[in-house]
């Protein structure tokens, strides 16, 4: 499997509604795709960075300037050694080059997919799946009103999601979380996420949160205020979940060793790939902290890829892996559809999807071909 060129992609997909949140609102995703291919197979993958760098530093024409100009030529270089080790070998590759995880992690992804299907081997059984389906929870944004909020919250239940998080910023938090409560119940799996939106300072707010029971509380503070998180954590009882703060196996170890999270929110883009993620799966669960797969509006590509993941053992909370048509009214792979609440996990070789030809060629804004 030695990779011979790369293929970057930029693809523009309106979605189905914007999706607010505590950074901003999105109304169209603009995705990078990057296609490996090797004298064996071609290996697909998709970089999770936004347009803007609003919920993490990294922006998609940052990620794709950083692959063409660095990462992409070190892949090049390491060819070989990719060539006998297979994909670990492309992390280490691509050290030198501080940061930009979820441009390495596109890369590392896709170098993947193409070693598991040049052999035939799902990604699911490489990681260590132990289920063939995984329940399902959505992200709901910050609307215009309580109203439009539970009639959106009704229609994902009536889909059959098993688990509601709600965006919360300053001024949409309690009343709308109490809201939900009072119309459709207490045996609803109810989770906030904040996107570092609040401050110590609002711990007496966030506290008010308590008597919801919710199943946690999601990034209520800045990314890097780790120790702010083991404050407030003695503050609320809420647990409190990490996401932005999470970007490797080393730093899941220090936040739930100064007590700052509970809970981990696992998004491979965001640490660098999936072998990172499983590593922060493998901390997480021996540190009995339970771990839920994020969602970052990925398209078939990605979303393939996390429903993988979200079948390890520890993935023991419902993720952000909703069906394709949360997002998206045309996915550019074939759409995963919620049944019983469930995605399945594909069972392909690699990430056992690839795009459908006429669907990638109609959201295509750009390629560049790039060879060894
Ligand atoms: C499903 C969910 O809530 N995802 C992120 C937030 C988020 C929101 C909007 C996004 C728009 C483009 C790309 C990534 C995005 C991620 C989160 O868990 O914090
Ligand atoms: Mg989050």
């Amino acid at each position: 499997m030695k990779p011979k060129g790369v293929e970057l992609r930029r693809i523009r997909m309106p979605l189905v509604a914007p999706f607010r949140t505590s950074f901003g609102v999105e109304r169209t995703r603009d995705v990078l795709l990057l296609r490996v291919a090797t004298d064996d197979a071609d290996g697909w993958a998709e970089c999770v960075a936004m347009s803007d760098p609003r919920y993490s530093a990294e922006y998609v024409d940052g990620a794709a300037d950083v692959l063409t100009r660095f990462l992409v030529p070190a892949l090049a270089a390491a060819a070989d050694t990719v060539a006998r080790l297979g994909a670990p070998a492309v992390a280490p590759a691509l050290a030198a080059f501080r940061g930009h995880r979820m441009a390495k992690a596109a890369l590392e992804t896709a170098v993947l997919d193409a070693e598991l299907r040049a052999e035939g081997r799902p990604l699911a059984r490489e990681l260590g799946a132990v289920r063939d389906r995984v329940p399902c929870g959505v992200s709901v944004g910050i609307m215009d009103s309580v109203g439009e909020l539970l009639d959106a919250v009704a229609g994902y239940l009536d889909a059959g999601y098993v688990r509601i998080k709600l965006k919360i910023e300053p001024g949409w938090d309690v009343e709308p979380v109490r809201a939900v409560r009072e119309r459709f119940g207490d045996d609803v799996l109810l989770q906030v996420d904040a996107n570092a939106a609040y401050t110590l300072a609002d711990a007496r707010q966030l506290a008010r949160l308590d008597p919801f029971d919710l199943l946690l509380i999601e990034q209520p503070l800045d990314e890097e205020d780790v120790r702010g998180h083991a404050e407030l954590a003695r503050l609320v009882t809420t647990p409190v979940c990490l996401d932005e703060s999470i970007t490797s196996a080393r730093a899941a170890a220090d936040a739930i060793a100064i007590g700052a999270c509970s809970v981990v929110n696992v998004k491979p883009g965001r640490v660098g790939g999936y072998l990172e993620a499983r590593r922060i799966h493998d901390v997480c669960v021996a540190h009995g902290v339970p771990v839920w797969c994020g969602g970052m509006l990925e398209t078939g590509l990605g979303r393939a890829a996390n429903v993988a993941l979200a079948a390890l053992p520890g993935f023991t909370l419902p993720g952000d892996t909703s069906a394709s048509d949360r997002y998206y009214r045309t996915d550019i792979t074939e759409p995963f559809v919620l049944a019983d609440g469930h995605l399945p996990v594909p069972t392909g070789p690699g990430v056992g999807v690839e795009p459908l030809a006429d669907e990638l060629a109609a959201v295509t804004t750009a390629t560049e071909w790039i060879p060894f």
